[in-house]
């Protein structure tokens, strides 16, 4: 397969939060199959899904890649498997989560990947950092929801949050 477009959500809540972030960010950079790397500004978000826990930093990343989407997977896997294990964090609050939000235009719905990421659409600490570094060129249907969520909300960069 040729190179593909790939956006990625990413978060943390614990340890260093930014250094979690440019960490993994670091090690997408190390993957020779991965280039073109573009990450958003870091945002502050309050934690959403119930679980009481610290505020999140979420970025979302840009790149292109030759890898397959399952390849790519197991590269995040990767990846937060060496954040994980260096933190050694209890289960609930995240040194680190990789979300595939989009491979190319392509649907994928199997027992171990959806993309687009069927939860994106919910999640305003997706959609902002995402409508940053896709806006101008985002071809994805999507596109009209990240205008309109960012039309309501005055969103602050660097330790702004959004209102959810
Ligand atoms: N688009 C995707 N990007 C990343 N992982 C995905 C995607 N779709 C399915 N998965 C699966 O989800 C698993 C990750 O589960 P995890 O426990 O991190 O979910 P979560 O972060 O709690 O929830 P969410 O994925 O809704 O943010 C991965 O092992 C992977 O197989
Ligand atoms: N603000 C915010 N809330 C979350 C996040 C996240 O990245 N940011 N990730 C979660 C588990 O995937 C649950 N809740």
């Amino acid at each position: 397969m040729g190179e593909v477009d790939v956006y990625l959500s990413m978060g943390s809540n614990l340890g260093n939060r930014e250094e979690n972030l440019e960490w993994a960010v670091q090690l997408l950079r190390e993957n020779s199959n991965i280039k073109d790397i573009k990450m958003s500004n870091f945002y502050e978000t309050e934690p959403v899904g119930g679980v009481k826990q610290d505020d999140f930093l979420n970025i979302a990343v840009y790149f292109r890649t030759t890898l397959s989407a399952e390849d790519l997977l197991d590269y995040l896997h990767k990846i937060e498997a060496k954040l994980h294990r260096v933190r050694k964090i209890h289960w609930g609050p995240r040194t680190i989560d990789l979300d595939i939000l989009y491979y190319g235009g392509k649907t994928i719905n199997n027992t171990v990947l959806q993309v687009p990421h069927p939860e994106m659409k919910n999640r305003k600490f997706v959609l902002i950092p995402l409508y940053e570094i896709a806006k101008g060129d985002f071809k994805y249907e999507v596109g009209d929801l990240l205008k309109a969520t960012m039309d309501q909300n005055n969103v602050q960069i660097y330790g702004g949050k959004t209102d959810e």
